[in-house]
Formats: structure tokens, C-alpha cells, sequence
């Protein structure tokens, strides 16, 4: 069997307040989840379920309370260095250009600023931001912003690469052009994806295998649903594709149950 790139086993987290020392949350229990190198895996849940939590797990930015989380093989300690991570919300310097914003990481990694800065101009051309090196986040449209932190994340070649809901901010047009943008480049390199959504139909489009996470707290796998879909695919014509719409309904009817329940317990909070 071919070796895991990303492996949790057995993942439980649990949180303890801050204000109520007493009081204790396990958002995640018992969780097991693996991609195989080259393999693009989503995790699709209720909102507040546990996703980023698992995400985080991985990346080596939270010690999970119970479990292992292995990488290509080896037990992680501290920071995943061998995954590249593209966060939720905004996450570039505002003080910095695109293009040190992109090269940022190979600056921290102590390549030659020369080199970074070629490698840079490469990057931000590549995600179709050619001639926009000089601009600032601020100068640039939200669509502009995920182009920059894509390249930013994807620059130091990682081997791992964790996404959580990297483009849930967007209009669903530019949305559907960078999932495009993800797969073409995701096809040349083929490595390991993980990668984390609400949003059903961009799980299946994306991904090799989807995973339904339960409703927390003890969230946990509840399914698990290859998808077999041809590649090369593009994101907006694969809904149309009777199979796409099979493995739809088939998935929603694991996860509408556990939606309701997120959704109730939101409204209780
Ligand atoms: N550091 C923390 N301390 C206390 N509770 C936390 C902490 N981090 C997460 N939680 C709780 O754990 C649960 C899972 O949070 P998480 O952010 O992983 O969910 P999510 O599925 O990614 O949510 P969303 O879909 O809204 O992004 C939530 O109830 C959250 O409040």
C-alpha cells in the first residue's frame, strides 16, 4: 500500500474554555482521515462542525488532545513543513506588494532575493497576475487577493497542500474560475490536497474522494464517496453531468440531516 502523504489517526480535540475553566468542548472525536499522495480529498460538513480544527490538526498548528498525525509516514512534531497552507479569510501584509507578499515564504526559507523575486514574477503569471507585481492588497479586488495568496502558498512547491474554504468570499463567476485555476495547476503537479468546504457541489467538481463530517460536538467521518468523475474536469460543465448529479444526491443525503442539526444548534448558541 502506498504511503500516506497526510494521515490522521484517531484525532480527538477537545477545548477547554477560557472563561469556565470547568467547562470542556470536544469539537472532534476519534477521527481518522488520510490522502494519498497525489490524491485530492474534501471534507465537507455543517458549519462549526470541526473542519478547521482538523485542518489546523494537520498542519501541525494544533497539538490534537488525543491521536497521531503522521507525514509520509513520519510522526509530526511542531509545524508540517512539508504542507503549504491557504487560509479562510485574508492573509496577506498589507504593507507588502503582490510580489513580496508571494515570495515572502522564500525570503523566511532564506532563498537568495534574486531568485525569489524571479520565482515570484513566475508565480503571480502563472495564477494570471502578470503585471501586478508592483500592486498592494489594497489595490487589488478580492478575486485579485486569493490570486496572490494562492501563488503565495503553492511558490515553495509543498508537498501537502491544505485549503480551508479558500474562495467561499467570492462571486460565484470568479469562484468557479479559480476552482478551474486549482485544478489546472493541481493536474501538473499532482500533490496531496486537503481541502475543506461547505459547499457540496464544489467538493464533488474539485475532488477525488469527498468526506462527510458529522454535526459536533464530537464531530467524526460519518461517509466517505469516491468520485469518479473523467478528468480533466471544469468545475461549471461538470454539474451538468448526470453522474455529477447522482453522486449529489447521494452525499446530501448523508449530510442534510447533520446541516440541520449545525444549523439548530447555532440558533440555540
Ligand atoms: N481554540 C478554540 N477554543 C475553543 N473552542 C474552539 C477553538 N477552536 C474551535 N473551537 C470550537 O470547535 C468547534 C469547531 O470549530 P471549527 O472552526 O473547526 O469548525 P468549522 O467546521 O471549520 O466551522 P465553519 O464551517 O464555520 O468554518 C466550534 O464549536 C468552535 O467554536
Amino acid at each position: 500500500m502506498v504511503e500516506a502523504a497526510l494521515s490522521l489517526e484517531g484525532i480527538t480535540c477537545t477545548f477547554v474554555s477560557r472563561s469556565t475553566p470547568g467547562q470542556r468542548y470536544t469539537a472532534v472525536q476519534d477521527t481518522t482521515l488520510a490522502v494519498a499522495p497525489g490524491e485530492f480529498v474534501s471534507v465537507v460538513g455543517p458549519t462549526g462542525c470541526g473542519k478547521s480544527t482538523l485542518l489546523n490538526v494537520g498542519a501541525g498548528l494544533l497539538p490534537p488532545s488525543s491521536g497521531t498525525v503522521k507525514v509520509f509516514g513520519e510522526p509530526l512534531r511542531g509545524i508540517n513543513r512539508r504542507a503549504g497552507y491557504m487560509f479562510q479569510g485574508e492573509a496577506l501584509l498589507p504593507w507588502r506588494s503582490a510580489l513580496d507578499n508571494v515570495t515572502a515564504g522564500l525570503e523566511f526559507a532564506n532563498v537568495p532575493r534574486e531568485q525569489a523575486q524571479e520565482e515570484g514574477r513566475l508565480w503571480l503569471k502563472r495564477v494570471g497576475l502578470g503585471g501586478f507585481e508592483s500592486r498592494y492588497p489594497h489595490q487589488m479586488s478580492g478575486g485579485m487577493r486569493k490570486r496572490t495568496m494562492l501563488a503565495q502558498t503553492l511558490i515553495r512547491d509543498p508537498d501537502i497542500i491544505l485549503m480551508d474554504e479558500p474562495f467561499s468570499a467570492l462571486d460565484i463567476q470568479t469562484r468557479q474560475l479559480m476552482e478551474n485555476e486549482v485544478l489546472d495547476l493541481w493536474m501538473t503537479k499532482r500533490r496531496a490536497v486537503l481541502f475543506i468546504t461547505h459547499d457540496l457541489d464544489e467538493a464533488i467538481a474539485m475532488s477525488d474522494r469527498v468526506v462527510v463530517l458529522s454535526a459536533g460536538p464530537g464531530t467524526h467521518p460519518i461517509g466517505e464517496f469516491a468520485i469518479d468523475l473523467p478528468r480533466p474536469r471544469d468545475v461549471a460543465e461538470v454539474r451538468t453531468d448526470p453522474r455529477f448529479v447522482e453522486l449529489h444526491a447521494a452525499i446530501w443525503g448523508v449530510l442534510r440531516e447533520e446541516v440541520l442539526k449545525g444549523y439548530a444548534q447555532q440558533k440555540r448558541a
